[in-house]
Order: structure tokens, then C-alpha cells, then sequence
């Protein structure tokens, strides 16, 4: 198969879809991959890297998306990209379709086969996901800290407090991937924690994990509220595979917080878990204040911190890409339950139900889709 990876163009998007090692492990396996000039660069792999390592160097990304069987990318196609879509191509990165309407639209015209990382499910973990969720809960938290201080329009508080002053209080709601590593390091930085899930299960994890150390809260709209009112930072890590983001935090409860305080809201690649969050922020520009509290909505976090986020998020995509092109993409679906819940757009239609019902498409099951592609 050929294989095609452009550079990635969203604000601040330092990530690519392959390490030179990548390169190597599919061209070894007998397949063809062109790299866009400088891809590699943010991450810092040099083209001559990825040349080593048997890829095309090419300069036009027009080139690539023209004569490339599958592109590989990190994030979602942005709509000067849409233009290249076409009957056939394959599609391998994040979507996160159900906040993208309008890209849904493009690939279900073009009849892109579309398989998206975030959907590829093993049981109950999302591994093409989980990766980046390490990446994200962490700078959560970090980042977090970072804008309570007072130069950043926070209210100037230290996480950890010191000895005689208390401690700045965060509520993570959403106690899966990105909120357990939200937490680990709020928990590291001091914080007092606090972790919201609707999973009496994952709760009990948690509690098994961080004893004490934590509170844990069963969600519900008191809890949320109580737990909001009284923070100094809240994180949201809230996810239904594929859905959009339900809003647990109403405007009313952001109003209810203290003047300066933060919201970070990673659920935000999903449209977000905050009333308030009405918008995407860039890494340029990431803040905006809304009822006097400071608002966090990055939808592309890992890309600040790319060299660690590549080789993560490449360790776990590249098996599947090898599937994807050793034994062409309907075989791989069909022989591996978990790439099959990835695919999302095949032969005009939408394939992922979550999807389809919240942006309002009829859903049409993976097998009759490649039926008829
Ligand atoms: N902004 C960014 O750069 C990034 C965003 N993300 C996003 O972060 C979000 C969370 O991802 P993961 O932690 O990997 O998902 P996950 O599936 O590991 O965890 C989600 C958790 O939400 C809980 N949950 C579901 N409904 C709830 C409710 N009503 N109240 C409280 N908890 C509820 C689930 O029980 C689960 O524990 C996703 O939208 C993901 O795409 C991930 C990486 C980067
Ligand atoms: C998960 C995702 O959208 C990201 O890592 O940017």
C-alpha cells in the first residue's frame, strides 16, 4: 500500500502521524510512504531521518493526497484540506466527528473511508486514545496551576498552599484516563482532589488507587455543583466514545465560582463539558475569561508537547496502520472487531451510531457500508 503523510496544519500542531522508525517498520513490511517536506520537524525528525528510513520526501502536499492509497495524519482534517477527499482514499487519524459537522459532511459527499483513531476500541479501553489522554490529563493540571497564578489572570493561588495557608481545591469530573492523570498530578503538585465519575466501578478503582488521598464523588448535577462552587481549578475529562459531550457544567455553576478561578476543558476535541466552553481556543491564544473565571479549551493539547506525544501516539497507531495496508482496509475491519468500531465514513455513509444520532445521519452498519463501497 501507499501510504501518505502530510504535515500537520492546526495552530500549533507540532505533532506527525510517523517517526522515521514508523517509516521503517512499513516500508521493511513492503509498503510505500511519502512524507511531506519538514513533517517531521516540530517533533524533531529531520526529512533526512525519515530518507534513512525508505520514505518519499515530498514538497507539494497536493502531491501526497493525490497518489497516496491511506493518509496518516494526527488531527482532523481542517476545511482546506476537504479538497483533497475522494472516492477510495483512506483515512486514518482523530476525527472527533460529532463536534465536526460540517468535515462529517465533506467525507460522507466524497465517500472517504474514514477510520478514526478515537473510536478503535478494545473491550473498554480506547487505545489510540489513551495515549494522548496521559498526555492531556497531565498538562491539565500543570497548565491548570499555571493560569491560578496571577501574571496568567488567575486569582493567585498556589496548588500546594504552604505551611499555615491551605491548599487550592480541584475537581476532576470524569475519572478515566485523562482524569486519573489530571489527578495524579494535582495530587503531586499538592492539590487537594476531588474526581467525579458516573461509575460507582471506576470510583472504587480510584479509591483502591489513591486511598484517601482523593475524594471521590458519584456525578449527578448536586454533586457537580457543590464540588464546582467550591474549586479552585476544574478539569473536564468527560467522554461517551464518539458522542458529543454531554454539558454537566451549566453556566449557573461556572457564575457560582470564585471570581479568577480555571476551568481546563479537555472533553473540549468532543464539543466540550462546560456550558461556557462556546468555543475552541488555539495554543497562541488560550485563555478567555467568562463570568470572571478563566476558561481553558485547547482541543489539540498533546501538540505543545510533540517529541513525547509523537512517539507515544505512533507506538500505538502504527500496528494498526500495518493491518490497514498488509491486508487491505475491508479485510482489516473485517477480521479485527477493534479497528472495525473505528471506522466512522465508508461508501457515502456514516458508520459509527454515536455519530450518527447526534448529527442527525441514518446509521449504517460497517458490513453493509463496505458492501457497497
Ligand atoms: N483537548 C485535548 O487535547 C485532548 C482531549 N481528549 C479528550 O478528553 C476526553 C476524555 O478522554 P478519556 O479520559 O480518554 O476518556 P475515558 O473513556 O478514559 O474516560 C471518560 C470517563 O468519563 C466518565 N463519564 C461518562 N459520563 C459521565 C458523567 N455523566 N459524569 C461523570 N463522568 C462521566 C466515564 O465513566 C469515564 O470514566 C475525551 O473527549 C478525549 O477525546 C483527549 C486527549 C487530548
Ligand atoms: C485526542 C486528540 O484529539 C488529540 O490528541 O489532539
Amino acid at each position: 500500500m501507499f501510504i501518505g503523510v502530510p504535515k500537520e496544519i492546526k495552530n500549533n500542531e507540532n505533532r506527525v502521524a510517523m517517526t522515521p522508525a514508523s517509516v521503517m517498520t512499513l516500508v521493511q513490511a513492503g509498503h510505500k510512504v511519502v512524507i511531506e517536506k519538514n513533517a517531521g520537524l516540530g517533533s524533531g525528525f529531520e526529512d533526512e531521518a525519515y530518507i534513512q528510513a525508505g520514505a518519499e520526501i515530498e514538497v507539494d502536499p497536493v502531491g501526497i493526497w493525490e497518489k497516496v492509497d491511506m493518509i496518516m495524519k494526527v488531527k482532523e482534517p481542517l476545511p482546506s484540506e476537504y479538497v483533497y477527499f475522494r472516492k477510495g482514499l483512506i483515512l486514518f487519524t482523530y476525527l472527533h466527528l460529532a463536534a465536526e459537522p460540517e468535515l462529517a459532511k465533506a467525507l460522507v459527499e466524497k465517500e472517504v473511508t474514514a477510520i478514526a483513531y478515537e473510536t478503535v476500541q478494545v473491550g473498554r479501553t480506547l487505545p489510540l486514545l489513551t495515549p494522548m489522554s496521559e498526555v492531556a490529563g497531565r498538562m491539565a493540571a500543570q497548565i491548570g496551576a499555571q493560569f491560578l497564578e496571577k501574571p496568567h489572570g488567575g486569582m493567585g493561588i498556589l496548588l500546594s498552599g504552604v505551611p499555615g495557608v491551605k491548599r487550592g481545591k480541584v475537581t476532576v469530573i470524569g475519572g478515566g484516563v485523562v482524569g486519573t492523570n489530571a489527578a495524579k498530578i494535582a495530587m503531586g503538585l499538592g492539590a487537594d482532589v476531588t474526581i467525579i465519575d458516573v461509575s460507582p466501578e471506576r470510583l472504587r478503582q480510584l479509591d483502591d488507587l489513591y486511598g484517601t488521598d482523593i475524594q471521590t464523588l458519584i456525578s449527578n448535577p448536586l454533586t457537580i455543583a457543590e464540588s464546582v462552587a467550591e474549586s479552585d481549578l476544574v478539569i473536564g475529562a468527560v467522554l461517551i466514545p464518539g458522542a458529543k459531550a454531554p454539558k454537566l457544567v451549566t453556566e449557573d455553576m461556572i457564575r457560582a465560582m470564585k471570581p479568577r478561578s480555571v476551568v481546563v476543558d479537555v472533553a473540549i476535541d468532543q464539543g466540550g463539558i462546560m456550558e461556557t466552553v462556546d468555543r475552541i481556543t488555539t495554543h497562541d491564544n488560550p485563555t478567555y475569561i467568562k463570568h470572571e473565571v478563566v476558561h481553558y479549551a485547547v482541543a489539540n493539547m498533546p501538540g505543545a508537547v510533540p517529541r513525547t506525544s509523537t512517539i507515544a501516539l505512533t507506538n500505538v497507531t502504527i500496528p494498526y496502520a500495518l493491518q490497514i495496508a498488509n491486508k487491505g482496509v475491508k479485510n482489516a475491519l473485517t477480521e479485527n472487531g477493534a479497528l472495525e468500531l473505528g471506522l466512522n465514513t465508508a461508501a457515502g455513509s456514516i458508520t459509527y451510531e454515536a455519530v450518527a444520532k447526534d448529527l442527525g445521519y441514518p446509521f449504517v452498519p460497517v458490513t453493509e457500508a463496505l458492501a457497497k463501497g
